[in-house]
């Protein structure tokens, strides 16, 4: 066996018999599912809410492990706190939101990483509505990082009978994939809403892979990692799921309420009416054909109705399915 491989092997093997210090940032429907999952492997948890204050560099200066689970628009706040805080040498961050930032457009990941450019960032990303894990349903992940210890030391953290935590070193095509389906989310919401039936929702969900491939291939992110967990395993749970918050936005849309009375009721962060102004801004600027995630922004702009949305897809040109 590789000498690396053997390492990564035996960490895997010892994960719950070295507990960790674990700093989870942002209280929550994630945040407190991955504190609970990181607790019961005998882990050292403590969860921060902005509501607690500021956090204390006590707190942050033993933590092996600071996972941040806060929605996009906290990224940034966050991030500006840890930076002025005392970290251990080998402190890993993992980063849990999906989201875009609307003005550089920059990854979760990747503002973690500009900040701390020389400390390991795991993005964690996959299928995992929070309300099932809470409730012990299994279910699987994904760590992606390019530093592969790291992904497997948080791997370590996770893993459990109920969650199977997978590594993968293309973290951007992860936490990619775990981003842009909340897009689709919000569409394949709609499908329902307006009851277009099982032949329309799977046509949309292939079709919304093949627009977060075109796109995700531009921004370097492998094709493969797209068919994984992170990326056609998340688009799968939230387009069938009224758990799905952003699947719960298309589908209020389609019975004709507005965005703004929807997310005035929405219990809890439906990342994908930011992330869809983020793409449609990425895609003009790079001039990629992006019709789904158009008809969305549409929608979300309240610039066309559901139907016309359906229209406006099924009008198009006709083409070849592998262009
Ligand atoms: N729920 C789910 O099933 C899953 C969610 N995610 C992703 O995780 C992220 C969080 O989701 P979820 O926990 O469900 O969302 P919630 O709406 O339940 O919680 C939002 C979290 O973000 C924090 N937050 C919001 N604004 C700020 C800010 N300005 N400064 C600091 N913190 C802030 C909140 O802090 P506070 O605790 O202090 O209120 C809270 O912890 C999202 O990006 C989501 O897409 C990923 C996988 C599964
Ligand atoms: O990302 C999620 C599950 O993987 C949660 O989806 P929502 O944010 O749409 O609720």
């Amino acid at each position: 066996m590789h000498p690396k491989s053997q390492s990564l092997a035996s960490d895997r093997q010892h994960s719950t018999q070295n507990p960790k210090s674990v700093v989870v940032l942002g209280a929550g429907a994630w945040g407190t599912t991955l504190a609970s999952l990181a607790a019961a492997n005998g882990h050292r948890v403590q969860v921060r809410s902005r509501r607690d204050g500021a956090i204390s560099p006590s707190e942050i200066e033993r933590a092996d492990v600071v996972v941040s689970a806060v929605s996009m628009q906290g990224v940034a706040t966050v991030v500006r706190e840890i930076q002025t805080l005392p970290l251990l040498p080998a402190t890993i961050f993992v980063t849990a939101t999906k989201g875009l930032d609307p003005v550089t457009t920059l990854t979760p990941a990747q503002i973690w990483q500009a900040a701390f450019p020389d400390r390991s960032v795991v993005v964690l990303c996959g299928p995992n509505l929070a309300k099932e894990i809470q409730q012990g349903l299994p279910a699987a992940t994904v760590a992606g990082s390019t530093d592969d210890n790291a992904a497997v030391a948080v791997q370590a953290v996770f893993s459990s009978p109920q969650f199977r935590v997978y590594t993968n070193s293309d973290p951007l095509g992860v936490e990619l994939g775990g981003t842009l389906k909340n897009v689709m989310a919000i569409a394949a919401g709609v499908c329902d809403g307006l009851h277009l039936g099982t032949n329309a929702k799977a046509a949309l969900v292939t079709r919304g892979l093949t627009e977060i491939i075109r796109i995700g291939n531009s921004w370097g992110a492998k094709t493969e990692t797209f068919y994984g967990l992170s990326g056609l395993g998340d688009l799968l749970a939230t387009c069938n799921s009224p758990l799905s918050r952003n699947y719960q936005v298309g589908y209020q849309l389609a019975q004709g309420k507005t965005l703004s009375a929807i997310l005035a009721h929405l219990e809890g962060t439906a990342e994908g009416v930011n992330t869809t102004q983020v793409l449609m801004q990425r895609a003009r600027q790079q001039d990629i054909y992006m019709p789904i995630t158009a008809e969305v922004y549409r929608l979300l702009q309240a610039e066309i109705t559901p139907k016309q949305a359906l229209e406006a897809l099924m009008l198009r040109d006709l083409k070849s399915e592998l262009l």
